[in-house]
């Protein structure tokens, strides 16, 4: 006989991972799409998608790739596969990243109940980050995001000055109530679906900002220092850096 009580105990909601990978990199200079950009050899893509498909709740990854590039990108899944428990789909990203999102949530199966959204340019996530993510969610949270207190003394201005000028300053936030935060954000499907739905005015640089604008309450949870993203050329530096940290401290 089938004890329905404890499968319905063990049982993940079924979890996709989209991960928003269409923009260019402007602020990291000249060259291919940042996704596309190696870290030790391996584009940093690939990285992204192999840390989200670690994590034993995702069950399926959209990679949001851009639009000139997606042949080139479904070849690169291919040559670089997830474990055969994960399904992969490739689709073509927008203007801005809200949009790009919005375009990986149209693919997403029926059947699909947790959504985390994940940066390509976010490649080095660790493993316990993305599962305390989606845990967040199971145990009944809309919409979850990781996130590390603020250390730099943060101003306030008014308007940002046009071509490098001064910047009166308007106040100084208290730091101890300042977060940055980080991703994969965690969303329970529906939640996410209808934020982007309704999006407000203004494009919002995260997912949980569109979902903060319905009412439906966001909660934070710790982030890690190796979830950072890869911006500006120096952060390439410091990817490369934790990557040789790891193959030395776990030799992968
Ligand atoms: N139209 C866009 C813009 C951004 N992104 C994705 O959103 C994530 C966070 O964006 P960011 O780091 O700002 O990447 P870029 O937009 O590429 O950077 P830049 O602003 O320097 O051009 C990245 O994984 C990026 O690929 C996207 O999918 N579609
Ligand atoms: C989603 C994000 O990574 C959270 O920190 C960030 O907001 C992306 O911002 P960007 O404007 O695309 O750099």
């Amino acid at each position: 006989m089938t004890d329905t009580t404890s499968n319905a105990a063990a049982r993940l909601p079924r979890t996709a991972a989209v991960i928003p990978a269409a923009g260019s990199g402007v602020r990291l200079g000249p060259g291919a799409p940042k996704a596309l950009r190696p870290l030790n050899g391996t584009p940093m893509l690939v990285h992204a998608v192999r840390a989200m498909a670690r994590a034993r709740a995702v069950a399926l990854v959209v990679v949001v790739a851009p639009p000139a590039e997606v042949d080139a990108v479904r070849s690169l899944l291919d040559e670089h596969p997830p474990p055969p428990s994960v399904d992969q789909v490739v689709v073509a990203g927008g203007a801005t990243r809200q949009e790009s999102v919005k375009r990986g949530l149209a693919v997403l199966p029926e059947d699909i109940e947790v959504v985390l959204v994940h940066d390509a340019a976010r490649p080095l996530v660790p493993v316990d980050t993305v599962d305390a993510v989606a845990a967040a969610v199971r145990a009944g949270a809309p919409a979850v995001v990781p996130a590390l207190p603020v250390t730099d003394t943060v101003k306030q201005i008014a308007a940002p000055a046009a071509d490098g000028g001064v910047e009166p300053v308007v106040g100084t936030p208290d730091r101890s109530l300042l977060r940055a935060v980080q991703t994969p954000q965690g969303f329970d499907r529906a939640t996410l679906v209808e934020a982007h739905e309704r999006p407000g005015d203004g494009d919002a640089t995260d997912c949980a900002g569109l979902v903060e604008r319905l009412g439906v309450p966001v909660v934070l949870v710790p982030g890690h220092e190796e979830a950072f993203k890869v911006t500006r050329p120096l952060d390439l530096v410091l990817a490369e850096a934790v990557l040789a940290r790891r193959r030395k401290n776990d030799g992968f």
